[in-house]
């Protein structure tokens, strides 16, 4: 199967060039990175560090679409939608890793899921996948009588917050306890803030250093407390699980799928 990286030259981009050439079964067949990139041009395997492989960095996605089975997206929700749009129109399946998508941004990949297999997951850890089950879990147990606080950390270059790893936990926890996050969730807390609320979910951020990715849940009741973590310390385990998505999506149907479809783990 003939993969395209689309975000080539970015963090994920590079470890995702890395995870499809050690891959059986899967061909690097383009890579795509921004207009304008100093990298457009380079060899795509030298940039990933695996050496030569033949394959240009080019800065469209229209020059490839057609040497392309399956794109996996891990850019900018603007491009993301650019890419979503060429990929509907060639009828060719993407794996979307972006985050930080507007509410009207995710209606337009629901559209498009009408047409084409969309993968999108916030986070294509196995571990990760694993925590939102446990979460789901731990809700249901210990319920309202807890109170519930998400905090994450990454590295200085994240430019969206709360991840949206966090956020996909939170709605997680919300829909097991039939609340609604956009209501009961809390962003940062500042000042005279009051006593907490039973029913608000709180977001704590932490921007610092080279942190690849952590993630904790706390369920605090008076005496004891819950707390499920996840510590990514490589990027290769998300560019795995999208790899793996790429193989699980190619010749599906339309829809959108997630990373619980993939490990075939949904209830
Ligand atoms: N779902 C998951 O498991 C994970 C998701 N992510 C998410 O993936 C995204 C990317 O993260 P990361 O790799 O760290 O970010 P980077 O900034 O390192 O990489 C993004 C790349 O996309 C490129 N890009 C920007 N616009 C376009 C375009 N129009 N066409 C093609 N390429 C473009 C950027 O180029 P330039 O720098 O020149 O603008 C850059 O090379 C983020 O949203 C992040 O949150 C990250 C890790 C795991
Ligand atoms: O930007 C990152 O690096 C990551 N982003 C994803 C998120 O926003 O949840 C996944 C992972 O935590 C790394």
């Amino acid at each position: 199967m003939k993969v395209g990286i689309l975000g080539a030259a970015g963090r994920m981009g590079r470890t995702l060039i890395e995870a499809v050439h050690a891959q059986d079964g899967l061909t690097l067949a383009a890579a795509v990175d921004a207009p304008g990139s100093s990298l457009v041009g380079a060899d795509a395997g030298e940039m990933a560090g695996i050496g030569r492989c033949g394959v240009t960095v080019v800065d469209d996605i229209g020059a490839v679409t057609a040497a392309v089975d399956v794109f996996i997206d891990f850019t900018l929700p603007e491009a993301t939608m650019h890419h979503l749009q060429a990929c509907r129109e060639r009828g060719t399946p993407l794996v979307i890793g972006t985050t930080g998508l507007t509410d009207e941004q995710k209606a337009a990949l629901q559209a498009a899921s009408a047409d084409i297999a969309v993968v999108f997951a916030a986070n294509y850890s196995v571990g990760v996948t694993l925590c939102l089950k446990l979460l789901d879990t731990a809700a249901r147990v210990l319920g309202d009588e807890v109170d519930i606080e998400i905090i994450e950390a990454h590295h200085r270059h994240k430019i969206d917050a709360p991840s949206g790893t966090a956020l996909a936990m939170g709605e997680v926890v919300a829909d097991a306890l039939g609340r609604d996050l956009k209501t009961c969730a809390v962003y940062g807390r500042e000042g005279r803030t009051g006593a907490r609320e039973r029913q608000t979910i709180g977001f704590e951020t932490i921007r610092a250093g080279d942190i690849v990715g952590e993630h904790t849940v706390m369920f605090a009741a008076d005496g004891e407390r819950v707390e499920i973590t996840h510590k990514a310390t490589s990027r290769m385990n998300f560019a795995r699980g999208a790899v793996r998505a790429a193989g699980w999506v190619a010749g599906r149907g339309p829809g959108v799928y997630d990373m619980m479809d993939v490990l075939a783990l949904r209830d």
